[in-house]
């Protein structure tokens, strides 16, 4: 949909979860429509059927790290691109229909684990249920499918339920990341502080095929901000690299690196450039690797091949 900005998005639902919160944070979600998704996969795929214009996943956490089944959602299947991210303070209460025993207590996985310490210490005999958001918890609550829930205080609010604890995250100061996807589009125009995302699939057979790849990102001084490893699913020891990089596909030195990974990898596939959400500056590249230096060299060598 080169040009047409997105209007449907689809997310992880039901309403009040941290996905909403994130997604409301883009202005086009505020103004387009909004489709609640019952899982990852669902939103993705409702991308990829043009059933939505893009989705919003929750990626990665400050406490508990990547969310695996985005990271295997966004690469089986159609390619799509990441466009945006949003990263959202995420802080968590528990949840029931009125005070009184708590047996069982429902939540999203990573949710439950960003509240392990606050359960073990306070309700240690509850029955743990995993579902599949804390919004998606909140409403079980209210069905009498669980007697409380770890939720977003907005969640508690929506489905009229009474908060029993508050601030019970183990680490206050917790982050998501989330992440926009779309088909497959040109990519946002650089802002000089943006992140490209990437799997790589390296040679198995080759010994130091992963130091190869980290080489050909730092001698452009492009700066690595993540790598993750997940099975690919074909056999035992067969992984794929799920990189972050600082800098946009369109600067010279991240273009270099990108032919660079293509030249020793088995395959790599570009999951975008796009903003970060942060208001930290990037880290400066070594002298001699900026992008103005690749520029120069660039002209300097387009002179000798003319005979200037
Ligand atoms: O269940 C939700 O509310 C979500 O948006 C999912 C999710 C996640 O996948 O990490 C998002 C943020 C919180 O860290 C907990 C759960």
């Amino acid at each position: 949909m080169p040009g047409v900005p997105p209007s449907r998005f689809a997310y992880l639902g039901p309403s009040g979860t941290f996905t909403e919160a994130a997604l409301l944070r883009l202005p086009a979600a505020q103004r387009g429509t909004r489709i609640p998704m019952r899982n990852v996969p669902e939103a993705l795929d409702a991308v990829r059927g043009d059933d939505a214009d893009a989705a919003l996943v929750p990626i990665e956490n400050s406490v508990e790290g990547s969310v695996p089944v985005t990271l295997d959602a966004l690469v089986s299947g159609d390619p799509l691109v990441i466009t945006a991210e949003v990263v959202l303070p995420v802080g968590f209460v528990l949840a029931a229909r009125t005070p009184g025993e708590v047996t069982s207590i429902a939540s999203h996985p990573h949710a439950l684990a960003q509240v392990r310490r606050f359960l073990r210490t306070n309700y240690p005999d509850a029955a743990i249920v995993e579902v599949l958001s804390t919004a998606a918890a909140a409403r079980d609550v209210v069905a009498g499918r669980a007697d409380a829930c770890v939720c977003a205080p907005l969640a508690a609010e929506v489905n009229g339920l009474t908060v029993l604890d508050e601030d019970i995250a183990d680490n206050p100061g917790a982050a998501t990341r989330f992440a926009l996807v779309s088909r497959p589009s040109p990519p946002p125009p650089p802002t000089g502080n943006d992140v490209t995302s990437l799997v790589v699939y390296i040679a198995h057979d080759k010994v130091g095929a992963l130091l190869s790849v980290l080489t050909e990102l730092a001698v452009r001084g492009v700066n690595l901000t993540r790598i993750e490893s997940r099975p690919t699913g074909e056999r035992l020891g067969r992984y794929a690299f799920y990189l972050d990089c600082t800098g946009h596909v369109t600067e010279e030195r991240v273009g270099e690196a990108l032919m660079g990974l293509k030249r020793v990898c088995a395959e790599v596939r570009f999951l975008g450039s796009y903003p970060r959400d942060t208001d930290e500056n990037p880290v400066a590249p070594p002298i001699g690797l900026g992008n103005h230096d690749f520029a120069d060299a660039t002209r300097w060598l387009q002179g000798l091949r003319s005979g200037g």
